[in-house]
């Protein structure tokens, strides 16, 4: 499909995603791949900050269900994601790329806590700014914490990189027979309950008339050809 250009962009990188073709945990071939996307993407031209996920490492739901206390497992879920923007920075600064990791709930001793005018700065120096600990609280995700960032930075748009090539009219994981849309509206998404994305992540885009590009992130070269506006995606707007 044909994407606009968008410049400022704010990447959610699935933490599922970091794993490759384990089961668990960090693939350091996956973090170099995924890096060089995004080095390939800063040269293309485009500003870019990251939200990563924890969900290679710990859910805080899963956690829950199996007994722990639900702020504590979402906890235990916001580090995860520290550790993964950690690996993620270590891929990017191998291949010469500069960046900072900002983080929603403060360890000075590993990265900068969040500060927004500093964010930004950052991003203004050329650098990617990997955004860490979701949005600090429990009970949320780090979908609505890219959402939080998206709008806070200023970003043209803020695509997911996931293990799904969209969104679909039901789960394509549970139903084979799923239909994708190239394009569809925040109601829709809203209104039909299209769980790819949080509905607070969702609201807040629409709010903030943030569009949403959905595609997978799994395979060889999609992040660039999702930049160059090309390749398999689902881009979530407000109706035209
Ligand atoms: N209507 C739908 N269209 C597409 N995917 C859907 C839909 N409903 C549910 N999904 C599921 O949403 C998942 C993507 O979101 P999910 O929140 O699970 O992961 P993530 O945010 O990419 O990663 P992580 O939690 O690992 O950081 C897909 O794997 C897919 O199975
Ligand atoms: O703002 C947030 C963001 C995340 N969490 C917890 O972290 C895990 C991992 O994040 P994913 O979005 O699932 O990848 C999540 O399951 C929550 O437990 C949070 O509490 N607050």
């Amino acid at each position: 499909m044909n994407l606009p250009r968008f410049n400022r962009i704010l990447l959610k990188l699935s933490g599922e995603v970091l794993m490759g073709q384990g089961q668990f945990g960090i693939d350091p071939a996956t973090c170099d791949r995924v890096a060089s996307e995004i080095a390939a993407a800063k040269e293309a031209g485009h500003e870019l900050c990251l939200v990563v996920g924890g969900g290679n490492i710990f859910r805080g739901l899963a956690g829950a269900a199996k007994g722990f206390d639900r702020a504590n497992a979402d906890y235990m879920g916001m580090l995860a994601t520290v550790m993964n923007a950690l690996a993620v920075q270590n891929a990017l600064e191998r291949i010469g790329v500069e960046t900072r990791v900002q983080s929603a709930i403060p360890m000075s001793s590993i990265c900068e806590p969040y500060i927004r005018r500093r964010a930004v700065r950052h991003m203004e120096k050329g650098r990617i700014v990997i955004f860490a600990a979701g949005t600090g609280n429990p009970f949320f995700t780090t979908d609505t914490a890219a959402a939080l960032r998206a709008a806070e930075m200023g970003c043209d748009a803020l695509f997911k990189g996931t293990s799904v090539d969209g969104v679909y009219d039901a789960d394509p994981k549970k139903v084979p027979d799923a239909k994708r849309y190239d394009t569809l509206s925040f109601s829709r998404v809203l209104a039909d309950d299209l769980r790819v994305m949080d509905a607070s992540a969702v609201a807040l885009c629409r709010d903030n008339n943030i569009p949403i590009v959905v595609f997978n992130i799994r395979g060889e070269g999609a992040l660039t050809s999702v930049m160059e506006g090309k390749g398999v995606a689902t881009i979530v707007q407000n109706a035209v």
